[in-house]
């Protein structure tokens, strides 16, 4: 365990001073691509113009026999790329693959100045945090990088969810941390074969209404990430760092994917990842407050003056709490706003209307 007075000190001589805070940067969706796949890798100069941040993924989803092409396919694109306001991270191999010291060696060397966060597969313990923290500490000063590298882990182990609290504080470097469905579930011997998303088996039943135990009982699928995601973001919270909802495996079911989104929005998580285009707009949509909700909070927040007390609008009861969650919805919607003026426009409009 460092202690806290050590832990703002850089961990090689030579490295950029560690982050005292995470900067609060859109990050709706987490659009993953394969850097070496050639029809993916030629649409990444659009889709950096709609995407708050673009992942170059190293790990699942690469075939073994690419691992080597998906890694020098990101160092072109990163160097070849002007990515403007759009984040770039990366996903690189688990900590006990053949593939990750390169990975690491690799990418911090060559494009540490273009990176923005990288990501940490099957993350089972601050010890794993820890293990990166001080390798990173060493590349940067090798590189000479001037900005430290943030680190995001995925949640999809068991051994991982359990020891949640103690990752996401593992590190002044620890941006966020991801919900992985698909492995978690297997780590878990959870009996489900689907990438995130619900199962009609997960359920709950009305009581039964007379003898017969078939007639007239309601039956309502639950969500099987619930716990997890608000354990994450519990953990998250407590550490000031980012929670997101992971991915969404059924490209077709646009309508679930956005569902599931959404409860991940409402529980506080800030994004999601997008597998596919198709994927993009639906979280751009779901983590960007409503215009109706943003226009409610601000006249909430108008209303409650300084902030204390108890008002009715609109026989709804107000006070210092209802605020608080008002403020929290009118800083996202600012802060996103500021580099989306469509956006701005409609929270205005919407605004305007409620003032009417
Ligand atoms: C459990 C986990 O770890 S999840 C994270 C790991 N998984 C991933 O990263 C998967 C990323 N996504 C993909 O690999 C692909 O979207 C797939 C395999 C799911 C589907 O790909 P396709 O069968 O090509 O889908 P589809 O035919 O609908 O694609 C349409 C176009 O979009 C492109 N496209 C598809 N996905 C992406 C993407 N993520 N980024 C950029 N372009 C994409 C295709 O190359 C295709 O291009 P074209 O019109 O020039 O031919
Ligand atoms: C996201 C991820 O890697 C998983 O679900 O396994
Ligand atoms: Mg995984």
């Amino acid at each position: 365990m460092r202690s806290p007075k050590d832990f703002f000190a850089p961990l090689a001589v030579g490295a950029p001073q560690p982050p005292r805070q995470i900067p609060v940067r859109p990050s709706r969706m987490i659009h993953f691509f394969d850097p070496g796949n050639e029809k993916m890798a030629a649409k990444v100069p659009d889709l950096a113009k709609k995407t708050d941040v673009l992942l170059g993924n190293l790990e699942d989803a690469v075939r073994a026999d690419r691992k080597e092409a998906a890694r020098a396919g990101l160092v072109s694109i990163a160097k070849a790329t002007d990515f403007g306001r759009t984040q770039l991270w990366t996903r690189v191999n688990s900590l006990d693959s053949p593939w990750v010291l390169d990975d690491l060696i690799t990418l911090v060397t060559e494009i540490g100045d273009k990176l923005d966060v990288i990501m940490i597969p099957k993350v089972e313990g601050a010890q794993d945090i820890h293990y990166v923290d001080r390798l990173l500490a060493q590349l940067e000063a090798r590189a000479g990088l001037t900005e430290p590298l943030l680190v995001h882990a995925i949640l999809e182990t068991a051994s991982g969810v359990a020891n949640v609290e103690e990752i996401a504080g593992a590190s002044p470097r620890m941006q966020g941390i991801s919900l992985g469905p698909a492995d978690l579930a297997a780590s878990r011997r959870m009996k489900t074969t689907r990438v995130g998303g619900g199962h009609p088996g997960y359920l709950v039943r009305t009581d039964p209404v007379g003898e017969d135990l078939d007639e007239g009982r309601t039956t309502y699928q639950q969500d099987l990430w619930h716990y997890t995601v608000a354990r994450m973001v519990d953990a998250c919270a407590m550490n000031g760092i980012l929670p997101y909802y992971g991915p969404f495996g059924d490209i077709r079911d646009v309508v679930a994917c956005e569902d599931q989104f959404r409860n991940a929005f409402l529980l506080g998580c800030v994004g999601a990842w997008s597998l596919h285009p198709v994927q993009i707009d639906i979280a751009k949509k779901v983590f960007s407050p409503s215009p109706a909700d943003v226009a409610w909070a601000r006249r909430v927040i108008a209303e409650m003056g300084d902030g204390t007390g108890a008002v009715m609008i609109d026989g709804k009861m107000q006070d210092d709490a209802s605020v608080k969650q008002c403020r929290v919805v009118v800083e996202l919607a600012d802060e996103l706003a500021a580099t989306d003026p469509e956006l701005a426009a409609a929270y205005d409009a919407a605004t305007k209307e409620i003032q009417s």
